[in-house]
């Protein structure tokens, strides 16, 4: 049991910014950048080493890396999660310092226009967030080589179904030197990774806002709720979590904000605790543990929190090719080949360098469906599956999905994902069928490559029916959209939960900044469109007047 510290009295801040993922640390850098004092509170423990960090296997004892530094030990998070992800969400992430960002493949996307113009309102469509893009970017340019020599390792995978799809007609493009061309492209998984080493926004926007004497970090402490009178927030009630601080901790006087980037459930829950959402899931609050000290039922604000919930509708097929080289990676915890520790340890170079479990290609198609809408999809592959000559190739639906979920909280005041918000509606289904049998003609003359699953004597159609539409077969982690922006306030029959300043509707000072606000699925994995997020709404935050 590690002794809680009481929050400081005799100091106020800023901005207080809660949760410290691809949306929060960003943010907390940028405010500290203009000046302000702010304070970043974790509920999690240090991950990386950089930041105290002890999470390790024993080949790296005596190193300054953990688990969480090497690209390698990446999917550890699936082998052991205790103490690293969330225990009050009935899905996977990451709730140790960098949130998602700690624990997530590094696949590190510009995004395509399209994310940004079909789903964002005015003032956050693709030319709104060019600046913010180009500024994420200079910062975390990404790498299609993660290892030091400039080398790929155990490339057979990519050859194999790389090479198929440009014979097919495919075009091999490098992804993020053209983030518009995702129709019938290819190119090699790009990563956050820099030195060899996890990188993105854990050394860099968190390097920078540690180095201001405006910026306080706070990890192993949990915000229970936003303190607030009417609209008003003065300030955050946090609870201890082995060894963090519990109290209340309050913004300056007049012009403090909170910001909450909790991520997708986490600023959820927040929400609801703090009296904001829709009645059943404030009700449900009121009778938990939390009824004593919620606010009262004449100050609650009614938004649509939790609803719009997304995730990329996933669908996972597999073949196999006699080329292609299974690497262990979850063995690599305990017996590491020793030669590959060895250059890793040296150099930062080989297979350690890479993610597990051996990613890529990465290929894209845009699908229009017959409701006239563009679909995209993003195809993952990765060395893993029934033999060790096996590739699982993901299809994740993005772009143009129209299907919404809800998130709901329990009396437990656990988040659970309570309508999943995969292929309710059939023209999505229809893209993710037709998006199969494109693959399928395209990988039709390759010889030696076999069809694990689906069958050949299964339709496309018959197996993505027989898939059933729920998170542990359709999930890809990358959940959004359950703090919605948008110009049409919830609280009058809306569907959005902040204004186009990321300001809770109804509040004065109170912000989402995370993948909550996203109004629908872009095409590739989020983080980096998260980070982007994260600039764009700085500046749109710190152009607010100071005085409320
Ligand atoms: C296993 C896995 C693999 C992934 N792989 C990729 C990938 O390769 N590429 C990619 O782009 N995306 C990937 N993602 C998704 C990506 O990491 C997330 O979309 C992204 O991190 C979400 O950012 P966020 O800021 O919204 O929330 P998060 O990054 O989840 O951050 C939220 C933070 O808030 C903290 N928090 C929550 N509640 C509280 C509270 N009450 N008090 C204090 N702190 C709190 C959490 O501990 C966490 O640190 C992956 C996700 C997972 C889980």
């Amino acid at each position: 049991q590690v002794a809680c510290g009481a929050v400081p009295t005799d100091t106020t801040y800023d901005y207080i910014v809660v949760g410290s993922g691809a949306g929060g640390i960003p943010i907390a850098d940028k405010l500290s950048e203009a000046g302000h004092k702010v304070l970043l509170i974790e509920k999690g423990p240090p991950s990386t080493g950089r930041w105290g960090g002890t999470m390790k296997p024993a080949w790296l004892n005596g190193t300054n890396l953990t688990r969480f530094d090497v690209p390698g030990l990446c999917n550890q998070i699936w082998a052991d999660p205790v103490g690293v992800s969330c225990t009050d969400v009935d899905q996977m992430a990451g709730c140790v310092l960098g949130g998602g960002t700690a624990v997530n493949a590094g696949l590190w996307w510009k995004p395509h226009p399209d994310d940004w113009d079909t789903n964002f309102p005015d003032g956050w469509k693709s030319k709104d967030v060019a600046a913010a893009t180009e500024r994420v970017f200079s910062r975390i340019p990404g790498t299609i080589t993660p290892s030091m020599d400039g080398k790929r390792y155990l490339s057979q995978g990519f050859d194999v179904l790389g090479g198929s799809l440009q014979s097919a007609g495919w075009e091999y493009i490098i992804p993020n030197d053209n983030p518009e061309k995702k129709n019938r492209t290819i190119g090699h998984s790009t990563f956050m990774y820099s030195g060899g080493e996890r990188g993105g926004p854990l050394a860099t926007y968190l390097v920078s806002a540690s180095g201001r004497k405006e910026f306080t970090l706070w990890t192993n402490t949990v915000a229970k709720r936003v303190v607030r009178t009417g609209g008003h927030v003065t300030g955050v009630e946090v609870e201890c979590n082995r060894g963090g601080h519990a109290g209340i901790v309050s913004v300056t006087p007049g012009t403090g904000r909170v910001i909450l980037s909790a991520g997708t459930f986490g600023s959820a829950k927040l929400l609801f605790r703090s009296g904001i959402g829709p009645t059943d899931q404030l009700n449900i609050v009121k009778n938990s543990t939390d009824g004593p000290t919620m606010i009262l039922s004449n100050q609650w604000i009614n938004l649509p929190v939790g609803y719009n919930l997304n995730d990329h509708v996933g669908t996972d097929i597999e073949i196999a090719h006699p080329d292609v080289v299974f690497y262990d990676y979850y063995g690599a915890w305990t017996k590491p080949i020793v030669s590959d520790a060895e250059t890793y340890l040296a150099n930062r170079t080989g297979p350690f360098a890479q993610a597990a479990p051996n990613i890529g290609p990465i290929f894209w198609e845009i699908i229009k469906g017959s409701d006239g809408v563009n679909r995209h999809l993003h195809w993952q592959a990765r060395v893993e599956g029934a033999l060790n000559t096996s590739m699982t190739v993901t299809q994740y639906l993005g772009t143009g999905s129209q299907s919404r979920g809800r998130l709901t909280i329990t009396r437990q005041l656990n988040t659970l994902v309570s309508t999943p918000p995969y292929l309710r509606n059939e023209h999505d289904k229809e893209a993710v069928v037709l998006g199969l049998i494109s693959l399928q003609e395209s990988l039709k003359t390759v010889a030696g490559l076999s069809w694990i699953t689906p069958k050949s004597n299964v339709t496309a159609e018959q197996f993505v029916n027989s898939v059933p539409a729920i998170p542990s077969r359709r999930g890809s982690n990358h959940w959004t959209g359950t703090a919605k922006i948008g110009t049409d306030d919830g609280r009058t029959g809306g569907t959005s939960v902040v204004d186009l300043n990321t300001k809770v509707y109804g509040t004065d000072n109170l912000f989402v900044v995370d993948a909550s606000i996203f109004p629908g699925m872009i095409t590739a994995n989020p983080s980096a469109a998260i980070v982007i997020v994260a600039e764009h709404a700085a500046t749109k935050i710190l152009a607010l007047p100071n005085s409320l």
